[in-house]
């Protein structure tokens, strides 16, 4: 296999370029540590037939070549295990930073089970293997020193132990590569399994009140997915460790090989050559064995590897710029945002029909109120994730102030708006730069009735086990301090008790904008439709442009207003 059709050892490569004096150093003092275990075997060896003029000799030998094998192993240990350590770092950085990055349609494309055992398995599995990985270079070391020894004690017997060993890594390497298989199989099961936790935790309830549900999950899902792990993993192993035995008995049958042929076929080579040889190949057995028993490690890094480069591919983007330090902002504005004929098409699953949004036209000014309505899957939270820039359309384009918004712009883009999506993710700490920022939460609190519940500490809420209707409503408090000029809700108001979605739908939105937001709403509650400057009902993907209206009760207390609360100028251009 090349290593162009091979992402895996692209993504190594990549990762080991950076340390390659550390690696160049560990391999060269790696390979003095073998070459001077092979001598040593040499000088063990010739020490059995020296005499006793030789002593002094051969002590100085062996001290210099014992002090080299502690130099030369250490040194290889050490430069192996910090190489790997630091790539284990790195990994787990270039990881994170690729999440943060990724396109948000892959992102969500890939899916939660499958993301985290990526970062949590896969990296385990290569920081395994990066753990054993200086034993592992010093013992192919070892064994290359001592296939050199042999070479040098007889050229005829290490051919024919160089025809053995190659037979036995064919072998090894055919078994490998079924275990390859195997652990790659065992690695997508994996993932359902992943899945299934996922079920039984986050479904916890449902599963307690459905009992055939709970057997379902419990036999079918989580106790096959786990005993076909089980199955796959016992015969790749076992495949290996069978080929590990074979490759040990075939060292002993390469030594009996050596010792019944030498008299026969070569009579005259010294008793030095087969003791020699003997001694080598038993020696040959330990680091040979650590090598083998290391394949299983490798083979499980190899897919890991694989998975790890498969997700940096799919997760490349643009937007490279994203992880840089943060500008200061100089509070954002804008006076109008534009979708000129814009289109998305989902991908399809087997069988089916993408959902196609647009091409859609609408353009949105600042200090507006706008609600987006429509029935369930007519594209409202996409129309929403195109506007925000986090989908970026197949067709058309978004612009900003009449100017529009490309991949180096895009983010800036973002930095207008603060959403609070349907399933939205509630940070408990306040990011709001200025030490004003605890106050104004404090205020936010006591309107939103949550006073009595949190309170403000060290720039975080003291509290995030609300009911949901209340975490909500500090997702909102969030939003409100962010200062930002265009806010987005997703169905906010879907779990307010009556009162309080009266109070956000009339009170709420109108002291938004007095502030001089822009605010834009998805909604289902039709009783609070007039509240709106202006709705935009979508169906099937398009804007119904026959329901289109403006609302002229609202639009009657329309425009900007002098700012209050904190915000001193308006936030249009
Ligand atoms: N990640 C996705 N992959 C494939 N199709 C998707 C994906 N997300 C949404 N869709 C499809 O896009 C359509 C519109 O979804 P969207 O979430 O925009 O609807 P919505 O109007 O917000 O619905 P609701 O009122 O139920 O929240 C749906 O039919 C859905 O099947």
């Amino acid at each position: 296999m090349t290593t162009s059709s091979n992402p895996g050892m692209v993504h190594a490569g990549s990762l080991l370029r950076p340390y390659w004096k550390l690696v160049l150093c560990g391999l060269v003092l790696g390979l003095i540590g073998g070459a001077s275990v092979a001598s040593l075997l040499a000088v063990v060896n010739s020490g059995l037939y020296a005499g006793s003029g030789d002593v002094g000799s051969l002590v100085a030998s062996f001290a210099g070549l014992c002090v080299l094998i502690v130099i030369g192993s250490v040194g290889s240990d050490i430069s192996a295990n910090v190489v790997g350590q630091r790539i284990i770092a790195s990994l787990r950085k270039s990881l994170a930073a690729k999440i943060l990055m990724a396109p948000i349609d892959q992102l969500e494309s890939y899916r939660a089970h499958r993301l985290i055992p990526v970062l949590t398995k896969d990296v385990d599995a290569i920081s395994d293997f990066a753990f054993y990985f200086p034993a592992f270079l010093v013992s192919g070391v070892i064994v290359a020193g001592c296939l050199v020894y042999l070479a040098v004690l007889s050229w005829p017997l290490f051919l024919i132990v160089a025809a053995l060993i190659a037979l036995g890594s064919f072998a090894h390497f055919r078994a490998r590569q079924r275990g390859l298989s195997g652990f790659n199989l065992a690695r997508r099961y994996e993932d359902d399994l992943q899945k299934h936790y996922r079920t039984i935790a986050e479904g916890a309830k449902e599963l307690r009140l459905h009992r055939p549900r709970r057997h379902h999950v419990h036999v079918d899902l989580i106790q096959r997915t786990i005993e076909r792990i089980s199955d796959v993993q016992i015969s790749a192993i076992n495949l290996l460790v069978t080929t590990r035995a074979l490759g040990t008995v075939m060292l002993f049958l390469v030594i009996g090989a050596a010792l019944v042929l030498r008299p026969l076929l070569w009579p005259d080579s010294p008793s030095s050559v087969s003791s020699g040889f003997v001694l080598v190949l038993l020696f040959m057995r330990g680091p040979i064995d650590q090598l083998i028993g290391m394949l299983p490690s490798l083979g499980r890094a190899q897919v890991a590897m694989r998975r790890i480069a498969e997700l940096s591919e799919r997760f490349a983007t643009a937007e490279q710029d994203l992880l840089d330090e943060p500008a200061q902002s100089a509070g954002e504005r804008v006076g109008s945002i534009e979708l000129r004929g814009v289109s998305y098409a989902f991908q399809a699953a087997a069988g089916d029909n993408p959902f196609v949004l647009g091409p859609i036209d609408l353009r949105i000014t600042c200090g507006e109120i706008i609600f987006i309505v429509g029935e369930n899957g007519s594209g409202k939270t996409t129309l929403i994730k195109l506007l925000l820039g986090l989908y970026v359309p197949h067709e058309g384009m978004v612009l900003r102030d009449g100017v529009p918004v490309v991949s180096d712009t895009r983010d800036d883009y973002r930095q207008l708006f603060t959403t609070v999506f349907s399933d939205y993710y509630l940070f408990d700490t306040l990011l709001q730069p200025g030490s004003q920022a605890p106050e104004i939460a404090q205020r936010y609190l006591d309107r939103l009735e949550l006073a009595h519940k949190v309170s403000v500490e060290n720039g975080a809420f003291s509290t995030t086990d609300l009911s949901t209707g209340q975490r909500k409503r500090l997702a909102l408090i969030n939003a409100w301090i962010e200062g930002r000029p265009v806010l987005v809700f997703d169905e906010w108001a879907a779990d307010q008790d009556p009162a309080f979605r009266h109070v956000f739908y009339t009170e709420l939105l109108a002291d938004l904008k007095r502030l001089g937001k822009t605010i834009i709403v998805i909604s289902h509650d039709d009783r609070y439709f007039h509240c709106a400057d202006r709705i935009v009902r979508l169906r099937d993907g398009r804007v119904d442009e026959a329901a289109a209206f403006v609302n002229v009760a609202i639009a009657g207390r329309g425009g900007v207003t002098p700012a209050v609360e904190g915000v001193s100028e308006p936030l249009c251009n």
